[in-house]
């Protein structure tokens, strides 16, 4: 009698954690290494916020900002070689990184009917992606994948995180790393203060504190915690 070859489950990461802690370098990393597709969740809102901005809608009125949550079409590719984000058709990744857009993210994000709308986006793309996929975000572990096989909750001290971000604004927008670093925790603030699924650590979320590890060292790190989950299934 023939049987029918093990097919092994495909596997689902969550990784969570504030601004600069390294989920997104992380993430496209390991994603790459072990065969997973990539997701950035913080390019969905910022991708919703970049169309209010666009649309003259004003990202304080969080009843504008519902009122119009479900008209733009945000379509993610999750090749962690290559991701890419559009808004109706329009590649917005450039765009969705100016200061302008990661100073409204918080209050856009923070409205119950955004956060509905794309975290059933989320799951239907961690649901279509066969061969397992690594979701990064503030609520994917607590919230949007609660039942995802492996949880890791990035950390890192403002000093460093700030650090982090001043570099790679160097020679683009403001470089002040006081200014970075003020910016950085207000924003803290109001993803983990806010009432609809704050930035939170998961019960059984494995923490890392990145603030002493290189890249590298924290690559590793989460790779070898996948290929533990792996081994066990
Ligand atoms: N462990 C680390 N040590 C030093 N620099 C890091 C480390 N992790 C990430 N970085 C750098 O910090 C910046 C922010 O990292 P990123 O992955 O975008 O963080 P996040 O997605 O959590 O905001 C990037 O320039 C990245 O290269
Ligand atoms: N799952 C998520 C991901 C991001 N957000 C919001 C809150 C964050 O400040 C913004 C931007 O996230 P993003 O990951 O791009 O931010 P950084 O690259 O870490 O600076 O989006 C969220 O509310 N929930």
């Amino acid at each position: 009698m023939e049987t029918a070859p093990r097919t092994v489950p495909a596997i689902i990461v969550a990784i969570d954690g504030p601004s600069g802690t390294g989920k997104s370098s992380t993430s496209k990393a390991v994603a790459t290494a072990l065969g997973l597709r990539y997701l950035d969740t913080g390019a969905q809102y910022r991708a919703i916020t970049w169309w209010m901005v666009e649309n003259g809608i004003d990202t304080a009125d969080a009843e504008a900002v519902a009122d119009a949550a479900a008209k733009p079409e945000i379509v993610s590719g999750t090749d962690p070689l290559a991701p890419t984000i559009t808004v109706d058709g329009i590649d917005v990744s450039g765009p969705i990184r100016t200061q302008e857009v990661t100073s409204k993210v918080s209050a856009v994000s923070a409205v119950p009917r955004v956060r509905t709308l794309i975290t059933e986006l989320q799951r239907s793309i961690a649901a279509g992606a066969e061969g397992g996929i690594l979701v990064e975000g503030r609520d994917i572990g607590t919230t949007v994948l609660p039942d995802a096989d492996l949880k890791v909750f990035l950390t890192a001290s403002p000093e460093a995180r700030a650090a982090r971000r001043s570099g790679e604004l160097k020679g683009k927008e403001a470089t002040d790393l006081a200014a970075t670093r003020e910016a950085l925790l207000r924003r803290d603030a109001a993803d983990s203060g806010r009432k609809t699924s704050p930035l939170a650590k998961a019960e059984d979320a494995v923490e890392v504190d990145t603030s002493d590890l290189t890249l590298q060292q924290v690559i590793e790190c989460v790779v070898t915690l996948v290929e533990e989950k792996r081994a066990l299934r």
